[in-house]
C-alpha cells in the first residue's frame, strides 16, 4: 500500500455561524497529484490554509507528511511548499533576489548554486536581474513556482497555479509539475480548470456544500454521470433504417445517420455491444465511444438546484479504484 503524503479526516471549519467544511476526509498518496475542485467559495483555499498550517480546523485530523498539523507544525512547515492566489513575489526585488532571500530564509546550502539551478528550469536566466515587477504574469507565476521548490519540499501545494497564464506557458506548468511528481514530490492541486485536474491530477475530489461530492480517478468521476455512449454513424441510409430498426433502445439523427447507443464506456460493455451489433448485423462506417468530460461531472455535482438530493452524491465518495465501473454507476 502507497503511503499517505496528506491524511484527513472529519475535517470541519466555520467562519462564524457560517460552516464551509462540514467533515471532510481524503487521502493524497505519496508522490501522486491530488486535485481538489469546487466552486467558487467551496472552501478549497480553507482547505490549503489549514493543510498548510496557516489556519487552524475547528475539528478533525490532519496529517502532513506523517506529521500532524497542530502537534507538528513546525516538522509540517519543514516538508511543505506552498505557492497561493496572491504570490509570495516581491516586485522590488529580482528574480534572482526573490530567490536567494528564499534560499536565506530556508537555510539552504549552496544557495547561489540552487538558485541559479532554478533560474533555468523555469527559463528565467535571463531576466533574473531585472526586478520582478517588469515581469509578465506567466513569468511572475513561473518565478513563484521556482520560489517554493527552494530547499525541494516533498509536498507542494499549488493553489490555482495556472490562472491567468496563456496556453502555452500553462503547459509548460504542467511539464514542471509532471517532472516533479516523476522525481517523488506530491502536489496538492486547487484550479479551476478542470482541463487541468484532467490532466495531471491522478485522484480528484469534488467540494460542494462543505462536502466532498465525489473522488476519484477522472475516468471513474466521468462514468458516474449519465450521457456517455456509443455513436454509430453510416454513410447509406439503407443500412442506417435497418440498424436502426432493428436496435432498441437507440436514439436516432436522420440528418447525420448515426445512432446512439447509451453506454459507460467501459470495455464489457463495449464487448457487449459489439456482439449486439454483429447478431443484429449490424456494420456501421464509424464508431466512436463518448465519454462525459469532467465540466459534464463538475456541473452535475455542484449544481446547487440538485442540493436536497443529497443521496444522490452520497453513494459517489470514495470510490474505491478496484470497483467495477457498473458497480460504481449502478
Ligand atoms: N477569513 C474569513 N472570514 C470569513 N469568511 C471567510 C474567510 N475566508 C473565507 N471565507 C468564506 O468561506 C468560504 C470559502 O472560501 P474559500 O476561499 O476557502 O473558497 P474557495 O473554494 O477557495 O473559493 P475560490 O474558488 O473563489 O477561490 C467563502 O464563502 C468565503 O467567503
Amino acid at each position: 500500500m502507497k503511503t499517505s503524503a496528506i491524511a484527513v479526516s472529519g475535517l470541519r471549519k466555520a467562519y462564524g455561524d457560517k460552516t464551509v467544511l462540514d467533515g471532510i476526509d481524503f487521502d493524497v498518496a505519496a508522490g501522486s497529484v491530488f486535485s481538489l475542485l469546487g466552486p467558487n467559495g467551496a472552501g478549497k483555499t480553507t482547505t490549503v490554509n489549514i493543510l498548510t498550517t496557516l489556519m487552524s480546523a475547528d475539528a478533525g485530523t490532519l496529517r502532513v507528511d506523517g506529521h500532524d498539523v497542530v502537534t507538528g507544525t513546525k516538522e509540517v512547515r519543514k516538508a511543505i511548499g506552498v505557492t497561493g492566489q496572491f504570490a509570495a513575489v516581491d516586485e522590488l526585488l529580482t528574480g534572482r533576489e526573490n530567490l536567494r532571500l528564499m534560499a536565506d530564509l530556508k537555510r539552504v546550502r549552496s544557495a547561489g548554486q540552487v538558485v541559479a539551478g532554478l533560474l533555468e528550469r523555469f527559463d528565467l536566466t535571463e531576466s533574473a536581474d531585472k526586478m520582478a515587477a517588469t515581469y509578465s504574469g506567466g513569468m511572475r507565476r513561473k518565478l513563484d513556482l521556482a520560489m517554493t521548490l527552494v530547499g525541494s519540499p516533498r509536498i507542494i501545494f499549488l493553489d490555482e497555479p495556472t490562472t491567468g497564464l496563456d496556453p502555452r506557458s500553462r503547459r509548460t506548468m504542467w511539464q514542471i509539475v509532471r517532472e516533479l511528481v516523476s522525481e517523488g514530490t506530491t502536489i496538492f492541486l486547487t484550479t479551476q480548470y478542470l482541463d487541468e485536474a484532467d490532466e495531471l491530477a491522478d485522484r480528484i475530489a469534488v467540494l460542494s456544500d462543505g462536502r466532498i461530492a465525489a473522488e476519484g480517478t477522472s475516468d471513474e468521476l466521468k462514468r458516474l454521470i449519465p450521457g456517455g455512449h456509443v455513436r454509430l454513424r453510416f454513410t447509406d441510409q439503407a443500412a442506417y433504417r435497418s440498424a436502426a430498426a432493428a436496435l432498441r433502445e437507440v436514439s436516432t439523427d436522420d440528418e447525420t445517420l448515426s445512432l446512439r447507443i447509451p453506454s459507460d464506456g467501459t470495455q464489457r460493455e463495449l464487448r457487449a455491444i459489439l456482439d449486439w451489433l454483429e447478431s443484429a448485423g449490424v456494420e456501421a462506417d464509424e464508431l466512436t465511444v463518448h465519454t462525459p468530460d469532467l465540466d459534464d461531472v463538475f456541473l452535475a455535482l455542484t449544481d446547487r438546484t440538485n442540493t436536497d438530493d443529497r443521496t444522490n452524491t452520497d453513494d459517489l465518495t470514495n470510490i474505491d479504484s478496484s470497483t467495477t465501473s457498473k458497480e460504481i454507476a449502478r
